[in-house]
């Protein structure tokens, strides 16, 4: 992306930049030279297996570890240094929210405000009771935070980090261990701060949570850094599989291998049969013409959309463990 340079030379539309960055730990290298660039705006998808490093990187531009090798930057400032100025404008919510059971959500949100020294405690009830709201935490308010279900105290993390006006929100991990229902919640919310202009970086060891949430990805595996850029040019590369649905499966796998389609699966139960196209693709009208040549009776034809999946594992030649 060519943005103009701000004045100290950093991507004015670029909320994080990393330059080489690093974290080893006796024994292992977490994060591996990472050259992370984040545009302002963006719902951004900090992607990886368990174990990829995405916690500690995200520790890292928090300032709460320090590198090893390289920088960040974030929201144009150096890290650790700048933590001081920089944090306030940041929302964060790491490893879980940190709550008293036995208050109301709404009782820990004012513990929370009443500890920030810039929070005017005049205007607290009415910060506290906005930012209930954005969650969708207003009727429970006074429920203890115990009593909550995780999706709930999620929510109720998430509102704690909204209660100052932020440029960034960053979430390790927001819907980790959520239900479905749980899960919907946070996208959705995720997807109405984005909406109202705020930058969010989020990561997440699942696949379709960033395909269905998130504008921009990076990719990490190891410790390092595979791919970034717009979720729509990353799956773009990646040829999608060939899908055929038939009663002829033995003999479309046949007519399909002779044209030099690679990876050829049946699926038992449908009779679909999917493969992958060759690097330099026949023409898919003559392929599959010949189909129907051969005596295959073709029911459906075409070309399943790559997914981010696909491209990870074109990137990495791993599989991605999507459980969780
Ligand atoms: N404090 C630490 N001391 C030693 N090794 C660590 C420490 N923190 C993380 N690691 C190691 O660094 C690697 C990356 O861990 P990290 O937690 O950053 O990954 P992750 O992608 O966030 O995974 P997860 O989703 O499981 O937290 C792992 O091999 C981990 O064991």
């Amino acid at each position: 992306m060519d943005q103009p340079p701000a004045a100290d030379g950093q991507g004015a539309d670029v909320v994080i930049e990393t330059r080489g960055l690093a974290k080893q730990y006796r024994g292992t290298l977490a994060v591996d030279g990472l050259d992370l660039q984040v545009p302002r705006g963006s719902v951004f998808g900090f992607l990886g297996p368990n174990g990829s490093g995405k916690t500690t990187t995200i520790r890292m531009l928090m300032g709460l570890i320090e590198p090893t090798a390289g920088s960040a930057r974030v929201l144009g400032r150096p890290m650790p240094r700048s933590t001081r100025s920089v944090l306030p404008k940041v929302g964060a919510l790491i490893e879980g929210p940190a709550l008293y059971g036995f208050l109301s959500g709404q009782d820990n949100l004012i513990r929370i405000d009443a500890a920030d020294p810039t929070a005017d405690p005049r205007t607290r009830k009415a910060r506290v009771g906005s930012a209930l709201d954005r969650v969708g935490l207003t009727a429970a308010a006074r429920k203890k935070a115990k009593a909550y279900s995780l999706g709930m105290k999620q929510r109720l993390g998430l509102a704690s980090a909204l209660l100052q006006p932020r440029e960034l929100l960053v979430l390790d991990e927001p819907t980790n261990g959520l239900d479905p229902q749980g899960m919907r919640e946070i996208r959705a919310l995720v997807r109405e701060l984005a909406g109202d202009g705020t930058t969010v970086f989020l990561s997440s060891h699942l696949l379709d949570e960033i395909e269905q949430v998130c504008s921009h990805a990076a990719v990490m595996a190891r410790g390092r850094l595979i791919t970034q850029g717009p979720v729509a040019d990353l799956s773009a590369g990646t040829r999608g599989r060939l899908a055929v649905t038939t009663p002829d499966p033995a003999r479309a796998t046949e007519v399909l291998a002779g044209h030099g389609v690679t990876d050829l699966v049946t699926d038992p139960h449908t009779g679909e049969v999917t493969g992958e196209l060759p690097a330099e693709p026949p023409d898919l009208a003559e392929l599959n013409a010949a189909l129907v040549a051969a005596g295959v009776r073709v029911r459906g034809f075409g070309v399943q959309r790559a997914s981010l999946e696909d491209a990870f594992v074109a990137l990495t030649g791993e599989g991605f463990d999507v459980a969780g």
